[in-house]
């Protein structure tokens, strides 16, 4: 077990701690585990008088009030200021930086060239030897690797490609997700001055003791555990790496300078390359400002930290700079240790379900979302808790987009593929004057070929390769939020699938789609619902009874306002098309109902008293045939059920429905429940109606 460096203790790199000997990186544990159980901590020595002990200004969003909010909020602008000189990406400074030193650039050029040249050259003879598409897993595997050689922009580029899926090929993007543990320590001196330095105070006033080697080295950092001088709480320090800015710059300029060449000389690539690399090297630049992280876990926290099962680490600003992070300690195991997890009694499927949950509504509700969700970022507390850890990748999904993904699963889910196809301009990934009707026919292709299944029972990375394969083969620009999102919940089920192979994350969101488009009133989900309710003038019983059944499985779910946008649709100004169609339904629905009764009575007449009755005619007194009776009994009894399904439901309100009775008993509607089959009016469908909104009882009794 290690030891954990006490404050004013030898190893501690300030001058007054550098007598000792400090672990050599000889030393110093290679593997990630082996660093971290070695970073265990230990027991901590009472700290010395510290030089200036700073009270640390640190609050949960949720629970400031008064002073500690305005504290707080000071120490956030002093952290602010303490980084107001992180480095902006600007591509003029660079070009102006690097311009004037070729040595420099020449070298790392090479490094580049020779690194991704090779590369480029094995593609080209696999293409020339017809083993291009046999070796994409091995080629992979070695962009990874050269990747990762290249250091942290190449990294982190790795990283943005794996959330291309009309970019990369699903190889790519599989290998490329594992970029993440992928790099070296530097050495723990560097970092000890370099908190000192960032926050202007010697090492023992801040810390009682901080362990002597990271605990995680990551791409653009490294993290200690240390206990707070002032408090004695635990925390986690990121502390980045030294020099990286200049490194990460050098990169941009020449990887930008590439940019220019392929949008000049390469004719296939019709985005604009140098404004895609300028939005990414943008975000990288963000990620390397940590005040800027820890505004980012503020934020995400006081989102959806409203639920006891999320955990979102405080930030402790006066200890926190552009280059240094200081953030609460999280106990907890990373959730790809499932074993572990077990051992603790949780189940790993219990916080699987919670982080999808969480992902959703971050993706659909606020749209602002947590855009690194790796294992290694989200961690299991002894409690049950799911910890979200790395801030430094956020991203907001724009709010009409919100609304299209939800209408896209609800229509993947129903198979309507040219309504799929349509959902590509709304979610901005066509440009409306591209013809989506050969994208039809890919997307039927893959489906059908996919599914013997529900669709829901589809495993979600099958789907989403088989949606990148469809986006690779057409002009899809797929919005970086996009990918992400589809990234964060095949991480999820990736997760889960460990726990339980026959996991499905579309099964597991779908209450929530459902729920979303039974209940949302944004006018795109509500036209969503009308459309899938109403096909060819009639109303798909079948299609509202399983998204109430998903929808109430949603812990969100309110049964009375179900179907409420709808419902207030009916009696607006526009509301006239579906007018007529609810009349038209509830005429076939009473239809169904009465002479289901009837026929109910009949069959429960001994065949003796038959006879009498209907004069020995045993067809009974019903001029429909068996088919047509069997029909009519099915959408009785569907509609039964949906019934029971909303009277099961506490909250449910039978007077919700009101506003059908009011249109059912419109005048106009009169002339058009004449003219319906069977005799059945509107009339007799309202009555029926109001009877069951008089008297709530049992479903049976109600309506029969
Ligand atoms: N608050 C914390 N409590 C406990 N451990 C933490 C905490 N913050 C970070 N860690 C550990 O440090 C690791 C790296 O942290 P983090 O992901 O924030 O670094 P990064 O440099 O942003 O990494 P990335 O390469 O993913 O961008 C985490 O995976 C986790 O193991």
């Amino acid at each position: 077990m290690m030891s954990f460096v006490a404050a004013g203790s030898q190893c501690f790199c300030s001058s007054s701690l550098a007598l000792g000997p400090r672990p050599t990186s000889a030393s110093r544990p290679k593997t990630r585990r082996a660093r971290e159980a070695r970073a265990a901590l230990v027991e901590a020595r009472p700290p010395p008088a510290p030089a200036r002990v700073i009270r640390p200004a640190v609050r949960d969003a949720n629970l400031i009030v008064g002073g500690d909010r305005t504290e707080d909020l000071q120490a956030e602008a002093r952290a602010m200021a303490r980084a107001v000189n992180a480095s902006v990406y600007s591509p003029e400074v660079l070009a102006v930086q690097y311009g004037s030193r070729p040595i420099k650039v020449l070298r790392r050029t090479l490094e580049i060239l020779t690194g991704l040249g090779s590369f480029g050259l094995k593609l080209l003879l696999d293409k020339r030897n017809g083993v291009f598409d046999q070796k994409k897993g091995i080629r992979a595997a070695e962009l990874r690797r050269i990747f990762t050689r290249l250091g942290p922009t190449f990294v982190k580029l790795g990283q943005g490609l794996s959330t291309r899926p009309d970019i990369c090929p699903p190889e790519y993007l599989e290998e490329l997700a594992e970029l993440q543990d992928a790099l070296p320590t530097f050495p723990d001196a560097e970092a000890f001055s370099c908190i000192e330095r960032e926050l202007g105070l010697p090492l023992d006033s801040i810390f009682s003791s901080i362990s002597p080697s990271p605990i995680a080295a990551a791409s653009l950092g490294q993290v200690y555990k240390a206990q707070l001088a002032y408090s004695g709480q635990t925390v986690a320090v990121k502390v980045q790496r030294p020099g990286i800015e200049e490194a990460i710059g050098l990169d941009f300029y020449l990887i930008r300078g590439l940019g220019f060449f392929i949008n000049k000389y390469v004719d296939i690539i019709t985005s604009d390359v140098v404004a895609l690399i300028d939005e990414f090297a943008r975000r990288v630049y963000q990620e390397l400002n940590y005040v800027q992280e820890g505004q980012n876990a503020r934020r995400f926290k006081k989102l959806y930290a409203d639920r006891e099962d999320i955990l979102v680490p405080d930030i402790f600003w006066d200890y926190t700079s552009g280059k240094v992070l200081t953030m609460e300690w999280v106990d907890g195991v990373k959730l790809n240790e499932q074993d572990a997890i077990e051992r603790q009694g949780l189940k790993v499927l219990d916080l699987v379900n919670t982080g999808i949950q969480c992902s959703l509504r971050q993706l659909l509700e606020y749209g602002y979302f947590h855009a690194d969700p790796h294992p290694g970022n989200l961690l299991a507390t002894p409690e049950g808790k799911l910890a979200f850890l790395d801030f430094g990748m956020m991203s907001e999904t724009p709010e009409e987009a919100r609304f299209a993904i939800i209408g896209h699963v609800v229509h993947m889910v129903n198979r309507d593929y040219e309504a799929m196809a349509r959902d590509y301009y709304a979610l901005d990934f066509l440009s409306r004057d591209v013809d989506v009707s050969p994208i039809v026919p890919a997307l039927r292709n893959f489906f059908d070929d996919a599914l013997n299944y529900t669709v829901s029972e589809l495993n979600f990375k099958t789907l989403v390769n088989g949606l990148g394969a469809v986006f690779y083969q057409y002009p899809f620009n797929v919005p970086a939020y996009y990918a992400l999102i589809l990234r964060s919940l095949t991480v999820l089920e990736g997760l889960a699938l460990y726990a339980d192979p026959n996991f499905k994350v579309l099964a597991a969101s779908y209450p929530y789609f459902a729920k979303r488009l039974l209940t949302d009133p944004n006018p795109y989900l509500r036209d969503a619902l009308i459309e899938l309710l109403f096909k060819d003038g009639r109303f798909r019983w079948n299609r509202l009874e399983n998204l109430l059944v998903q929808g109430s499985k949603d812990r969100d779910f309110s049964a009375n306002d179900a179907l409420q946008p709808v419902l207030k649709l009916l009696l607006g100004p526009d509301g006239e098309q579906l007018q007529i169609l609810v009349i038209k339904e509830a005429v076939r629905v009473t239809e169904a109902v009465v002479i289901g009764t009837v026929v109910d009575t009949y069959n429960s007449i001994p065949n003796v008293v038959r006879a009498l009755i209907f004069n020995a005619n045993v067809a009974g007194p019903l001029t429909v045939s068996d088919s047509e009776i069997d029909s009519m009994m099915a959408l009785r009894d569907q509609v039964f059920r949906i019934w029971g399904l909303l009277r099961s439901s506490q909250d449910f309100d039978p007077a919700l429905l009101q506003p059908i009775l009011q249109v059912l008993q419109q005048p106009e509607a009169r002339s058009l429940g004449e003219r319906v089959i069977g005799g059945i009016t509107q009339r007799l469908a309202a009555r029926l109606l109001q009877q069951v909104l008089r008297a709530p009882t049992t479903v049976s009794t109600s309506i029969s």
